[in-house]
C-alpha cells in the first residue's frame, strides 16, 4: 500500500515537507488501518495526501548529465557523418540561430517541457556562446521548476565564423552569465531547501578552445567555486585532432588537467577512447564521466567500456546528449546503455569462454538506473541532496502509473510481482506512463490532466474518440 503526503504550507518536517524534502518513510504497510493511523500521526495543515493505485510506484527523478538544449531542433536528424564533419555540417549552424533571442524564445520552452514530460527532473545543459540566449535558459528552467546546471559554451578557435567569440568576450561575458544565474535565487532563503540551477563553466571541447580560455575557465570556475563540462575522448578523428594542437602533452585527458579544468565538480561527456594512464588520472582528479550510449551509436563515436570506468572507481552518470543522442528521454539512455554493455561484452575474448550466468559482466538492471538517479547526483555533486529517497533528501520523484491510458506495457496480473512490473517499465515505459513528476516536492509535469496546457487536452479528446475512451485519462467522466 502506497502513499504520501505533500504539504503545502506546513513549516512543520512531515512527510515531504515544505522545503520539499522527505521528512518519513514507511515500510510495509500493509492494511488501510495502519495507513489511517499513519497518516493521522503526520497529520499537517492543507495537507495533500496522495493516495497511489495497485500497481503505481514512485523512482527518484532522471538526472540527465549531459545534454544540449540548442541542439533540439536538429534530434532524429543528421546520424550521417562523424563527430567533426557532424559539428560543422549540422551543429554549428544551428546554434549559431541563438544570437537571436527570439529563437531561443521559441525552442528552450519545447525542450524544457519536454525533458520535464520524459521524466529528467535534472539536466545538464550546454546552451550556446550566446549570452542572453543561455540567460533565458537558465530562467526558464528554474521558472519550470526544473533543477538545472546551465552552461553558456566557450569557443575561441577552429569556429566557423559567425559562431566564434573573441577570448576577451569570452571570459568577460562567462563571469557575467555565472554572477546572473548565481543571483536567479538570491532572494530564496536557504530554508527552501537548495537552490535549484547552477551556472556552469562550458568550454566547449578544446578542439575549439585556445590554451588561453581554458585557463581562464580554469580559474573562473575556482574563484566562483563552480562546476565544470565538456567533451573528452569521443571520436577517434577528434583525438587524432587534439594530438595535433596539443603536441607537447601525452593525452586528451591531459590537456584538460594542464590547463586546470579537472577537479571533483568536472563532468566529462563520453570518455569512450581512454587509455590507462587517462583512466588513472580521471580516478585521481575524481571528475565524472556522462556516459551518452545513444550519442555513441547514432554518431558512430564507439562504444564506451562503463564495466572498466566502474571497475576503476570512476564516477559515472547518463546522458542524452541531444542531438548527437537523437532521443530526449533517459529510459532511451538507459536502454542504450544496456545494449552498450553487452557489444562491450560479446567483442571481449571472454564471450567463448563464459556461460551466459550471473556473473555475465554486462550492466544489471538495478546498476542501470542507478546510473541514472544516484550515479548522475554523484556527478553533479547534489548527491547529498538528491537520487534516491532517503530522509532529509530533497523529493525528485516520478509517479510510475502501468496501467495508463495507451500504456505500451502489458501487464499479466498471474504473472507480475513488482520487479517484473518495474523491469517493464524501464525498458518498455515512456511518458504516458509518467503519472506525475515531482521536483524538490513540486508537482511539474505529468499526464493526468490538471498538469496539461489546451493544446494536450484537445489530442487527448481526439485520441479518446478514436479510442472509445474509457479510460480516466481520455474520458476524465469515467
Ligand atoms: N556529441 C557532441 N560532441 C561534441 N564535441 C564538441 N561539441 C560537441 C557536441 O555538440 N556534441
Ligand atoms: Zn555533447
Amino acid at each position: 500500500m502506497t502513499d504520501f503526503h505533500r504539504s503545502k504550507h506546513s513549516t512543520g518536517k512531515r512527510g515531504v515537507d515544505i522545503s520539499g524534502k522527505i521528512a518519513f518513510l514507511e515500510k510495509n504497510v500493509l492494511d488501510e488501518i495502519t495507513l489511517n493511523h499513519i497518516i493521522s500521526q503526520w497529520e499537517f495543515p492543507e495537507q495533500e495526501v496522495i493516495r497511489l493505485s495497485k500497481r503505481q510506484f514512485l523512482m527518484p527523478g532522471f538526472i540527465d548529465t549531459h545534454t544540449h538544449a540548442s541542439q533540439y531542433p536538429n534530434a532524429g536528424t543528421g546520424m550521417d557523418l562523424p563527430l567533426l564533419d557532424w559539428l560543422n555540417k549540422y551543429t554549428f549552424p544551428l546554434e549559431q540561430s541563438y544570437s537571436s533571442l527570439s529563437f531561443a524564445e521559441k525552442v528552450y520552452p519545447i525542450v524544457v517541457n519536454n525533458l520535464l514530460r520524459s521524466g529528467t527532473t535534472t539536466a545538464v545543459y550546454f546552451a550556446t556562446i550566446h549570452l542572453e540566449s543561455s540567460k533565458y535558459l537558465a530562467r526558464l528552467v528554474k521558472e519550470k521548476g526544473q533543477r538545472g546546471f546551465i552552461g553558456k559554451v566557450n569557443m575561441d578557435c577552429n569556429s566557423p565564423e559567425n559562431y566564434i567569440e573573441s577570448l576577451d568576450n569570452s571570459v568577460k561575458s562567462t563571469e557575467e552569465f555565472v554572477k546572473y544565474v548565481l543571483n536567479l535565487e538570491k532572494d530564496e532563503g536557504r530554508e527552501n531547501g537548495s537552490r535549484l540551477v547552477y551556472p556552469i563553466i562550458t568550454p566547449r571541447f578544446a578542439i575549439t578552445c585556445t590554451s588561453q580560455l581554458m585557463n581562464s575557465l580554469g580559474l573562473l570556475a575556482k574563484k566562483y567555486n563552480m562546476p565544470i563540462q565538456s567533451h573528452l575522448s569521443e571520436n577517434i578523428g577528434e583525438i587524432n585532432f587534439i594530438s595535433e594542437l596539443f603536441p607537447h602533452l601525452p593525452d586528451y585527458t591531459t590537456v584538460y588537467d594542464h590547463h586546470g579544468l579537472l577537479n571533483e565538480k568536472t563532468i566529462m561527456a563520453h570518455g569512450i577512447h581512454l587509455s590507462s594512464k587517462e583512466l588513472k588520472l580521471i580516478k585521481e582528479r575524481n571528475i565524472g564521466i556522462s556516459h551518452c550510449p545513444t550519442s555513441n551509436f547514432a554518431i558512430c563515436s564507439g562504444v564506451c567500456n562503463v564495466r572498466q570506468l566502474l571497475d576503476e572507481g570512476i564516477k559515472v552518470g547518463l546522458g542524452t546528449d541531444l542531438s548527437g543522442g537523437y532521443s530526449k528521454s533517459i529510459l532511451n539512455a538507459i536502454r542504450n546503455a544496456n545494449i552498450a554493455s553487452r557489444v562491450v561484452f560479446m567483442a571481449s575474448s571472454k564471450v567463448d569462454d563464459k556461460p551466459l550466468n550471473k556473473s555475465f559482466p554486462h550492466l544489471t538492471l538495478p546498476e542501470l538506473t542507478y546510473l541514472a538517479t544516484m550515479g548522475g547526483a554523484e556527478l553533479i555533486n547534489l548527491d547529498k541532496i538528491i537520487g534516491n529517497f532517503l530522509i532529509g533528501k530533497e523529493f525528485d520523484a516520478l509517479l510510475i502509473d502501468p496501467d495508463a491510458c495507451q500504456s505500451p506495457l502489458d501487464i499479466f496480473d498471474d504473472l507480475e510481482d513488482i520487479e517484473r512490473i518495474f523491469e517493464k517499465f524501464i525498458f518498455l515505459g515512456d511518458e504516458r506512463n509518467l503519472k506525475s513528476v515531482y521536483v524538490k516536492g513540486k508537482k511539474v509535469s505529468g499526464t493526468d490532466l490538471e498538469s496539461m496546457n489546451l493544446r494536450e487536452k484537445e489530442l487527448l479528446k481526439n485520441l479518446s474518440k478514436l479510442d472509445g475512451g474509457n479510460c480516466h485519462l481520455c474520458n476524465p467522466n469515467s
